[in-house]
């Protein structure tokens, strides 16, 4: 789909879409536990469905109810061991695949990963070498998907390199509890995106998993324990949020409802980099009204926060001096190569950005040109690029933009909703 912008002042309120990350954790703690468990205020998306038709695959019993304001989810727990080989589609979603994959040993079956797009090039091998310790069967496809994946967990020491996703730490740690004896789990490096296997491990404590944080990368959990059914709603996300702010402080005034202000997600980090770089944010109780600022550049450290490169990366594109952008090396391994795609599509469009090993360097310019960019079939590309449309003298013509539905699939309606002149699909 291609998708024709009109630069403008953006006005208006926008309700955040629930977090992704959230409603992954907290469908894989309902689907680990006996009963049932509701879900609120969830936003559905492909990542989200993929995670959804896996956990069925797996025995648990899942009702989406979509209501006029809200939509539920009704999870019944429970895995169950199938005949013969699952066929398990992850869809594109990293979360889903590395997130699952653990589980799916758990329930005795014998399961086969597939997955589209980039999913088949982003890294498995932590996964391969703990497989190869704990003498687990599986079979690569030249590395990546389909993998196919048997065999039986057994509680003891698990150790994963915290450097290449904190995915493969949460997907670990949901299945450490239901391991007979005590079980640990080590990093044996840095651990990056450390608020993310937070945010696992607070869903996990709510459905009352004991577990002990010994240091960063460092877990201790005795099993078996049993998950406990639950009924929570899902908070507001702030990676997507953080498109909205970008929207407002580029031209307009644009407020936020939805949020959640003392959120353990590691993206609210966005708010403290936004300060930094001089924009305006006003605070109502949760909610966040993003005006119109002249922005400053600064160094943003991305290591814990990788999905705010592509937005931040946009932003400071149009901010006032240099941006050093560093610790994002990792960030070349999600739907697209995000450095190299963001360095590319807002050099098209007259920004000034020069790619490093693991980074990016950008002097920021007064506007941007517009015309025609490229979403990279990544869905945070996409947004990040629409968010600063405002700065643009033409049209912005973005194409693949059909790509927010991995996690945003209500992204367009929402821009039409603070536009005067609403986005126009100009290709299907
Ligand atoms: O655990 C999660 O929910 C996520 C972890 C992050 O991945 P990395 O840990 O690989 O950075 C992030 O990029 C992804 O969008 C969601
Ligand atoms: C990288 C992302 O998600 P995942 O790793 O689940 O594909 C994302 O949402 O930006």
């Amino acid at each position: 789909m291609i998708i024709k912008i009109t630069p403008q002042t953006l006005d208006g309120t926008i309700h955040v879409p629930a977090s992704k990350s959230m409603t992954h954790r907290e469908l894989i703690a309902s689907a680990l536990a006996k009963g049932s468990s509701t879900l609120r205020n969830v936003t559905m998306s492909k990542d989200i469905e993929a995670t959804i038709r896996i956990l069925r695959q797996f025995g648990a019993v899942i009702d989406v109810e979509k209501g006029e304001k809200e939509t539920l989810i009704h999870v019944t727990g429970g895995l169950k061991k199938q005949e013969g080989t699952i066929i398990a589609d992850a869809g594109e979603s990293g979360s889903t695949l590395r997130f699952l994959i653990p589980i799916g040993i758990y329930s005795g079956n014998r399961v086969q990963w597939t997955g589209h797009g980039r999913l088949s090039e982003r890294p498995l091998t932590p996964y391969y070498d703990l497989f190869d310790e704990k003498g687990i069967a599986y079979q690569a496809e030249s590395g990546g998907l389909p993998l196919t994946v048997e065999g039986k967990w057994e509680g003891g020491l698990f150790e994963l390199p915290g450097n290449v996703s904190s995915q493969f730490f949460t997907g670990i740690l949901f299945i450490l509890p239901l391991l007979a004896g005590g079980s640990a789990l080590e990093s044996t490096t840095e651990v990056e995106s450390e608020g993310y296997i937070n945010m696992t491990i607070d869903t996990m404590r709510k459905r009352n998993i004991a577990l002990t944080l010994r240091r960063a990368g460092h877990y201790e959990v005795f099993g078996p324990q049993e998950y406990e059914a639950a009924d929570t709603a899902v908070e507001g996300d702030y990676s997507q949020a953080a498109f909205w702010l970008a929207a407002g402080l580029s031209g307009g005034t644009v407020k936020l409802t939805g949020l959640t202000r003392n959120s353990r997600q590691g993206d609210r980090a966005i708010l403290d980099i936004l300060i930094r770089m001089n924009a305006f944010l006003a605070f109502e109780h949760d909610d966040i009204i993003a005006v119109e600022s002249q922005t400053e550049g600064t160094v943003i450290d991305a290591r814990d926060c990788p999905d705010l490169v592509p937005v931040l990366a946009a932003l400071a594109s149009v901010s006032k001096g240099k941006t050093e952008i560093v610790n994002a090396a990792r960030v070349r391994l999600k739907e697209s190569d995000r450095l190299h795609a963001m360095a590319v599509e807002l050099n098209k469009i007259g920004a000034k950005v020069e790619e490093t090993k693991d980074g990016l360097i950008i002097e920021g310019v007064p506007a941007l040109t517009g015309g025609t960019v490229s979403s990279w079939n990544d869905h945070r590309i996409a947004m990040a690029l629409a968010a600063i449309s405002p700065r643009c003298k033409d049209s912005l013509i973005i194409e693949g933009a059909e790509v927010v539905a991995k996690s945003y699939p209500g992204f367009w309606d929402d821009f039409a909703s603070i536009s005067r002149i609403p986005p126009e699909v100009i290709k299907e």
